[in-house]
């Protein structure tokens, strides 16, 4: 067999004259001269088309899958070469002091680039089809395909866990909020920085039953398997408005290191089945957030013509929530959230344990949570006595008052100094 050995840019390659075998670099091989640059090209074209068809490896990645984006930008981050070629994407991000600021990535457009990585040339293209949509988006379906030589499918292995790793730096400290769009979770809004859980001021222990409970289901998926239990947890958390039920949701999740799918089951067109769908591809590490339960359906003591006003909406049924619920079942653990300001509208079938694990009422204030919120928000010597005459005060006007009112107090005497805040609380039932 005659072996044809020729060098090019650096390599020397070798290939059967019959064309049977693929080129190979040559062991050992000398750079031989071609007799003309006409046969020394068609040597080489030959060469390249074998060598394509056995020595290069490709990766799609549609726009549906979830590293789409994290590898457009890991490759602008590694510096997309030979392109002018640009798209724009804006996003917020919240700095230390809460402002938002914005910022523009430039990603690579439509077409090609090019980029090195670990010495190896990698050829991008992005394309967009004309005709196809991505309907849930609304947007034009997209691929990117990596190409470069070799075999080696560990390279685009890593490529893809470098994205993501970045991606999630990027996030690191914030609690992103996913939304339900069509049959997907989509994030909203700008991530929010991590709300710190003692911010959020509950009565005594509260917090630290709730937490306790999260982890303990967290770190036990063992406990769960080997009984047979589906591994998810439901909690609900009700009461008057104002008091922190959605703050400390937050907070909590932010300390667990999760982030929020927050679901509208009010909404037109959240069918059982869309729902169920959800559930079951929620992002990892999120909790499922069902926000004031009992406005989304109507109780069994409703009456016929309330619940006709609810029939024909195209919306989720209640026994479709509760077999979702059931039915929430997943390897890793799924905490379910729910809010409710009136928990005797909630049909008992809906709060059952297995469904709701845990109820905790959050409250108004008592004088404790006064004095920690004030102490939140006046530092200083007398700062603890202060405190403790404050919330003597208050407590004993004998007035309901939630965290939220005694927020906006604060707020409103932001640069007042202490000793006036103590003189000034009826303002508390009376400000905005
Ligand atoms: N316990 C609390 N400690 C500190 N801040 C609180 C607390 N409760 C409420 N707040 C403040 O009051 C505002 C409203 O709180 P939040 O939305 O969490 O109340 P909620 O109980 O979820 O109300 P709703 O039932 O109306 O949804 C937030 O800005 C939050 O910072």
């Amino acid at each position: 067999m005659v072996i044809l050995i020729f060098h090019r840019r650096g390599c020397t390659y070798a290939f059967s004259r019959a064309c049977r075998e693929p080129p190979r670099v040559a062991e050992g091989a000398t750079t031989i001269r071609l007799v003309s640059p006409e046969m020394r090209d068609i040597y080489w074209e030959t060469s390249m088309v074998l060598f394509r068809r056995h020595c290069m490896i490709t990766l799609e990645v549609p726009c549906r899958d979830k590293s789409y984006q994290w590898l457009l930008q890991w490759i602008t981050q590694k510096g997309a070469r030979q392109t002018q070629h640009l798209s724009v994407e804006t996003s917020f991000l919240q700095k230390d002091t809460g402002q938002i600021k914005t910022k523009y990535d430039f990603i690579p457009s439509v077409g090609q680039h090019f980029f090195r990585y670990r010495g190896a040339w990698i050829k991008v293209d992005r394309t967009r089809e004309q005709h196809t949509l991505d309907l849930h988006m609304g947007v034009p379906w997209e691929t990117v395909t990596l190409t470069s030589f070799g075999s080696n499918k560990q390279l685009y292995y890593d490529i893809l866990e470098e994205a993501r790793t970045m991606a999630l730096k990027q996030h690191e400290g914030m609690t992103i909020m996913y939304t339900a769009m069509g049959a997907e979770w989509r994030p909203f809004g700008h991530p929010r920085r991590r709300r710190p859980l003692q911010s959020v001021v509950l009565r005594a222990g509260l917090t630290d039953r709730i937490l306790a409970d999260c982890l303990d289901f967290i770190n036990n998926p063992q406990w769960y398997t080997e009984r047979g239990i589906p591994y998810r947890r439901g909690y609900l958390l009700y009461g008057p408005p104002g008091c922190g039920k959605s703050s400390f949701i937050m907070a909590l999740a932010g300390e667990l290191e999760y982030n929020i799918c927050v679901l509208n089951l009010s909404e037109r067109g959240l069918t059982d089945d869309r729902l169920n769908h959800l559930l079951s591809v929620a992002p990892q590490q999120s909790i499922i957030l069902l926000e004031d339960i009992d406005a989304a359906f109507v109780s069994r003591q409703d009456t016929p013509s309330q619940k006709a006003a609810f029939d024909g909406l195209n919306r989720v049924t209640f026994s479709g929530l509760l077999n979702c619920l059931d039915g929430v079942a997943s390897t890793e653990a799924r905490v379910v959230f729910m809010t409710t300001n009136y928990l005797e509208r909630l049909d008992p079938a809906l709060i059952r344990p297995g469904r709701v694990d845990m109820k905790e009422y959050v409250g108004h204030c008592d004088q404790q949570q006064v004095e920690l919120m004030f102490l939140r928000f006046y530092k200083g010597e007398r700062a603890a006595e202060h405190a403790r005459k404050f919330a003597e005060t208050v407590i004993n006007k004998k007035k309901e008052v939630s965290p939220a009112q005694i927020q906006g107090y604060f707020m409103f005497h932001k640069h007042s100094p202490p000793e006036d805040v103590l003189t000034d609380t009826d303002a508390i039932w009376t400000l905005g």
